[in-house]
């Protein structure tokens, strides 16, 4: 048995999983106890004076390639540990493997391998080094200068979704240039990569598909889902974000042009919670679509069929979620995203005790509310327990904020659950949700069945209730009528009013809308972006109540300790690490969210303090706990500055 792997080299940390060069689906490499390896080039020497202590970190190495490393066992026995994880250490005949091979990347080649390619900015040096000299242009640039000429270039467009396409081909050409611009112009590029254009990109994915992102895993595979993992190039998995497109934002079913959203959070997580790129691997399970246009649609991509059964679907998922584990370990991330309420909750009871799951509609709306509503309260005053909370809308993200709002002020007031919800109401397409109604009622809507008569409609339930917060989760758009807004505001010196259904279209009212009514009292916030409105002279800066504040940063968390579960007190930590990142300048202009343009700094304080929470729950694997983790959660983060290579 060799006990050669190949490993990756990643921005500053060696990813210790690897595998056998020979039965090369089979095995995983870890060495114990953490121990220095010596890193080899491909041609069998040693990086000269690189030592690699695989748990630890690590000093960088500038190679743009695949490196192997040979355990010191070759000259100092019982280092490694290798352990046959899929039982297949001896195949025989009739079992598979997958012939992996590695091969570095030089010449056109490396031209053409987004994660290592440069364009005008490899060196004189590197141009002889890695064969490409006579393959670029001359002129040789800085990476801020293409950052410049690719922004330009990008202004050019007028189409949002032919910006999106325009940054797709870049991640697809030079992935560090991609997250260069993203990382430095998060403002204006979020609402290209992500809501709300991200959602016009997945209703004409089929379209305008060139090509593919991400994992497609479809009722056909089912039996053999393990074996499509292992076709991913990147054998180190810490992020793995999913959909089955049945709830694209709040645009429907989009079944497998759903991709765009997994490819979308992911660059997020990358772009704004530092995560390395190679580790994140986005999946969509394609189990066909109810979506009828897409059904007859000629450049549909996906399943031509209608949606499967409960049981088929829960029998894929299952298969899905094990494989998952079986090959990328115990502490890898499944972020669920953009599922139908049906499954979302179900699938979160089911794995949330077995597996590092997280559902970003339901718990990172939550957490990305509460901080919200905690900001505010500078604002409006009192205490969470003072206010009255209306929603439109009781699926995932509506039920998901009502129960970390309820769950908030019961730890603030030691009142026991049940009571805090008593404050909370919650409207769905029936009407509001009373007693009366229990019987009928969904299981998730069930907690917030409160004594009331029944009322059909928003206004009339605005009038009954007297919300002083009103948050919109139904996804349909134009919901907050004059009226609503009206009425809100005549009960409320200022009424707190969250429109959150994405994307734009979807949004239950927009930023001027809500200013206008309101006669410019509303503190305001929508789940897509707004710009700034003007007022009887006075312009209005809101905010975006978008998840993307709180999931990078909260993965980089779940990452950095190495947390095995998700608990809620991790939520509610995420929550008021966002609402402390708020100044008290940003609240004196009516802003209940810290600025974009300061999110990896704002990640980073997520991060920490959910990875604390993390070692003080007892759910953290990696120790000894940094003693400073916002400073370490920094520390880690992905840089998309070019590397240099030898
Ligand atoms: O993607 C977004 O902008 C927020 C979100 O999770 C959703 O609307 O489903
Ligand atoms: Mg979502």
């Amino acid at each position: 048995m060799s006990i050669k792997g190949t490993a990756f080299m990643q921005n500053n940390s060696l990813s210790g999983v690897s595998r056998m060069t020979q039965s090369q689906s089979s095995f995983r490499v870890s060495v114990h106890p953490p121990t220095v390896v010596a890193v080899m080039n491909r041609n069998g020497r040693p990086e000269t004076s690189v030592g690699v202590s695989v748990d630890n970190v690590v000093k960088e190495l500038s190679v743009p390639m695949v490196v192997e490393f040979v355990d010191p066992k070759l000259k100092q026995p019982s280092t490694v540990v290798v352990d046959d994880v899929s039982g297949d250490d001896a195949p025989t005949e009739d079992e598979f493997v997958t012939p992996l091979s590695v091969s570095v990347a030089s010449g056109y080649t490396l031209l053409r391998t987004p994660r290592h390619n440069k364009g005008l900015a490899f060196t004189e040096k590197e141009r002889d080094a890695h064969y490409i000299r006579g393959l670029l242009p001359p002129v040789v640039v800085k990476q801020d200068l293409q950052v410049k000429r690719t922004m330009n270039d990008l202004r050019q467009y007028e189409v949002p979704l032919h910006k999106y396409q325009a940054m797709m081909d870049l991640q697809e050409r030079d992935e560090r240039l991609f997250y260069k611009l993203l990382v430095e112009n998060v403002e204006e590029l979020l609402p290209i990569v992500y809501t709300p254009t991200v959602g016009e990109a997945c209703q004409k994915y089929g379209s305008i598909f060139k090509r593919p992102q991400g994992l497609f895993i479809s009722l056909k595979d089912k039996g053999r889902i393990l074996e499509i993992l292992n076709n991913w190039p990147e054998k180190d998995v810490e992020v793995i974000v999913v959909t089955d497109g049945e709830r694209i934002l709040g645009l429907g079913d989009l079944g497998c042009q759903g991709m765009g959203i997994p490819v979308g959070k992911l660059s997020l997580y990358t772009a704004l919670g530092g995560i390395h790129p190679s580790v994140c691997l986005p999946i969509t399970i394609d189990v066909g679509t109810n979506n009828e246009k897409l059904l007859n649609d000629e450049f549909y991509i996906g399943l031509r069929q209608k949606r499967a059964s409960r049981k088929e679907y829960a029998e894929l998922m299952n298969e899905f979620m094990s494989a998952v584990k079986q090959n990328y370990g115990e502490k890898v991330l499944i972020q669920f995203e953009d599922f139908a309420n049906h499954n979302a909750f179900d699938l979160l009871a089911k794995y949330s005790p077995t597996h590092l799951v997280f559902n970003d509609d339901i718990q990172g709306t939550a957490s990305v509310v509460l901080a919200g509503l905690i900001s505010a309260l500078k604002l409006v005053g009192g205490s969470l327990a003072d206010h009255r909370f209306l929603f439109l809308g009781a699926g995932e993200a509506g039920t998901g904020i009502a129960e970390l709002v309820a769950l908030e002020i019961s730890k603030q007031t030691r009142a026991p659950l049940e009571e805090t919800r008593k404050n909370i109401w919650l409207v769905d397409s029936k009407g509001l949700i009373v007693k009366s109604r229990l019987n009928s009622l969904q299981h998730f809507k069930k907690p917030w069945a409160h004594e009331h008569q029944p009322v059909t409609d928003l206004l009339d339930a605005v009038k009954a209730i007297r919300p002083s917060v009103l948050i919109g989760s139904s996804g349909v758009g134009q919901t907050f009528t004059k009226e609503v807004v009206e009425t809100i505001s005549s009960f409320n010196e200022k009424p707190i009013i969250l429109a959150l259904s994405n994307p734009t279209s979807k949004s239950e009212c927009t930023a001027e809308q809500a200013y206008t009514w309101s006669e410019g009292r509303a503190i305001f916030a929508s789940g897509s972006p707004f710009g700034p409105v003007e007022y009887n002279g006075k312009v209005y800066v809101s905010g975006q109540s978008n998840n993307a504040y709180i999931f990078p940063g909260f993965g980089l968390g779940l990452i950095i300790s190495g947390a095995t579960r998700v608990h809620d007190d991790m939520l509610l930590a995420a929550s008021e690490a966002l609402a402390a990142q708020v100044t008290q300048e940003h609240i004196e202009k009516g802003l209940i969210y810290p600025p974009f343009a300061n999110i990896r700094n704002i990640s980073a304080h997520i991060a920490g303090k959910v990875a604390a929470k993390a070692y003080e729950l007892d759910l953290a694997s990696r120790l000894p706990q940094p003693e400073n983790l916002v400073a370490y959660a920094a520390s880690c983060m992905y840089s998309p500055n070019y590397q240099r290579y030898r």
